[in-house]
């Protein structure tokens, strides 16, 4: 073919698809809840700013708190408050399950885990899933023992640092890589292979790569275009890397297993798995590489989500100096400063519980969730909802509506403790979603939360470093949200 023919096809290829994304963009306008106009093609995209659910507050002032959003061909409802979510996704629980298809969530995990599936096979998968968990430890005594020993770990890191100054963003991967990787493949990663610690990066870049306003899953063709080290490549071989560990580890797992000695998440699974195939049920998710997808699930969603609740409790700490006087007072009139605060202390440590509370609030680490699809059309309250329409929670918007709490941007957990000196968790507190896809992690990252946030402030002083610019409350986006990079130095309480 000569240069000129190519140059037709490329033309004509290119004609076709302004003109389908443009049908798509005005179709989507007579379908959808009423929202801003965007321009064809890119959609609302150069509007979107830094902080989308900030963005999506600002239009509902204008179009209602059920708007829809064009990103890129593809129009989004959101659902911007409590209400909104509540008529949706908790009322009508069996009609908002599906989740979409995109280039990030396909090279992720090709839809064979529960996070990015959807139908009949994540039912089963979610629930084999919650069983194995459940059977490998979550939530139990076994569990809270790994957890203190990964808290013993970083104290002691924590008590060389003297007062040299410690960059946050990577200080809490390590403590829950220990508690993640024991609890699915009863591995303590000082034995594990080096490469774990490198995850760190992978799981960042990951988590970067799939916000809602991802311009490679906004426009896929982006991903073949040059260079080399483009964001889009650098997701696949990050993805890539832990898959690969993970499927090796599977491996040896399944050399293994002995029916009855199960030790672990993936013991666990490879048992369900081998009882279905003997039945004769080798369907998915009774399948190796569903088991190694949902490993990759707990990597990705447990590890950025609870430092990123982490890295924001020191900083709100840091903020609110009352706050954090107050919560030391508690704990140690109630633990004493023998020894460390556990668990079961929390019964007796109301301010401690909401002070956590009041970080999931403030700080609301997933602020769109994941988005949900409708599998057919409905109504929320008089407006109509087309089959297929992706949504997105706005879950920062319910945890900063002055309807529901006095003065939202103000830090201040006693908003939680009623008359009787008891912190209450209202149902529009809802950091983990609501309804039949909410987290799994929740009693996972809750115990997790609790021991650290207590033990750390139990045995340290802390504070921003002299060398470094203090941090603000800004927040970087990807699909979690976390605060910029900052430093802080830790002295040992001697009090
Ligand atoms: C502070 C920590 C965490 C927060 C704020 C959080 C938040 C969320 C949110 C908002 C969703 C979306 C729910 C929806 O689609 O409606 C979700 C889903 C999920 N989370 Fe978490 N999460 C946290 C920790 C964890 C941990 C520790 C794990 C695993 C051990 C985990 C595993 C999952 C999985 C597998 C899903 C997908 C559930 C499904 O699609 O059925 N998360 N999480």
């Amino acid at each position: 073919m000569n240069l000129e023919a190519i140059a037709y096809v490329c033309y004509g290829i290119a004609s076709a698809i302004t003109i389908k994304l443009i049908l798509d963009f005005v179709s989507s306008l007579y379908q959808f809840p009423p929202g801003p106009w965007g321009l064809p093609v890119v959609g609302y995209i150069p509007w979107i700013g830094k902080d989308p659910a900030k963005t999506f507050i600002k239009i509902s002032k204008k179009y209602g708190n059920i708007f829809s959003v064009s990103l890129g061909g593809k129009a989004f409802v959101v659902l911007n408050d409590w209400q909104a979510i509540k008529m949706s996704i908790m009322d009508q629980p069996q009609t908002f399950l599906g989740r979409i298809t995109n280039v990030t969530t396909n090279v992720a995990t090709e839809r064979k885990d529960v996070a990015f599936s959807d139908g009949p096979i994540w039912r089963v998968h979610r629930n084999l899933v919650v069983q194995c968990m459940k059977s490998a430890g979550i939530g139990k005594s076994a569990m809270e023992i790994n957890v203190k020993s990964a808290l013993h770990d970083l104290i002691e890191q924590l008590e060389s640092s003297n007062n040299i100054p410690i960059e946050m963003s990577s200080l809490f991967f390590m403590p829950l890589m220990k508690v993640v990787w024991k609890l699915v493949a009863n591995k303590n990663v000082k034995d594990a292979n080096k490469e774990i610690s490198s995850f760190n990066d992978d799981i960042n870049c990951m988590f970067q790569q799939m916000g809602p306003d991802n311009l490679y899953d906004i426009f896929p063709w982006l991903r073949f275009i040059p260079p080399n080290d483009s964001r889009y490549k650098r997701f696949v071989k990050s993805t890539q890397k832990i898959k690969t560990y993970l499927t090796s580890i599977i491996k040896s797992h399944e050399n293994k297993w002995i029916e009855g000695e199960e030790n672990d998440f993936i013991d666990f699974y490879l048992s369900y798995m081998k009882r279905e195939q003997a039945a004769g049920n080798s369907k998915p998710p009774y399948n190796s590489d569903y088991c190694m997808y949902s490993a990759f699930d707990m990597f990705l969603a447990a590890i950025e989500t609870t430092s990123a609740t982490m890295l924001w409790t020191f900083l709100f700490l840091l903020r609110n100096p009352e706050v954090l006087k107050k919560a030391r007072k508690e704990m140690d009139s109630v633990v004493g400063r023998e020894r460390l605060p556990c668990l079961d202390d929390y019964s007796r440590l109301p301010y401690m519980k909401a002070l956590i509370m009041e970080v999931h609030r403030v700080a609301t680490v997933g602020p769109l969730s994941v988005p949900h699809v409708c599998t057919r059309e409905t109504r929320i309250g008089d407006i109509k909802i087309p089959k297929n329409a992706a949504c997105l929670q706005n879950i920062y918007a319910v945890h900063h509506d002055p309807n529901l709490w006095m003065e939202p941007s103000k830090f201040e957990p006693e908003r939680f403790i009623n008359e009787k000196n008891e912190a209450t968790w209202p149902p529009y507190l809802i950091p983990f979603s609501v309804g039949p896809r909410q987290c799994i992690g929740k009693s996972f990252a809750d115990m997790f939360l609790k021991i650290f946030i207590a033990g750390l402030l139990h045995q340290f002083n802390f504070n921003f470093s002299n060398d470094h610019p203090e941090p603000n409350l800004e927040r970087a986006n990807g699909l979690t949200t976390h605060p910029y990079p900052y430093f802080l130095t830790f002295a040992v309480r001697k009090y």
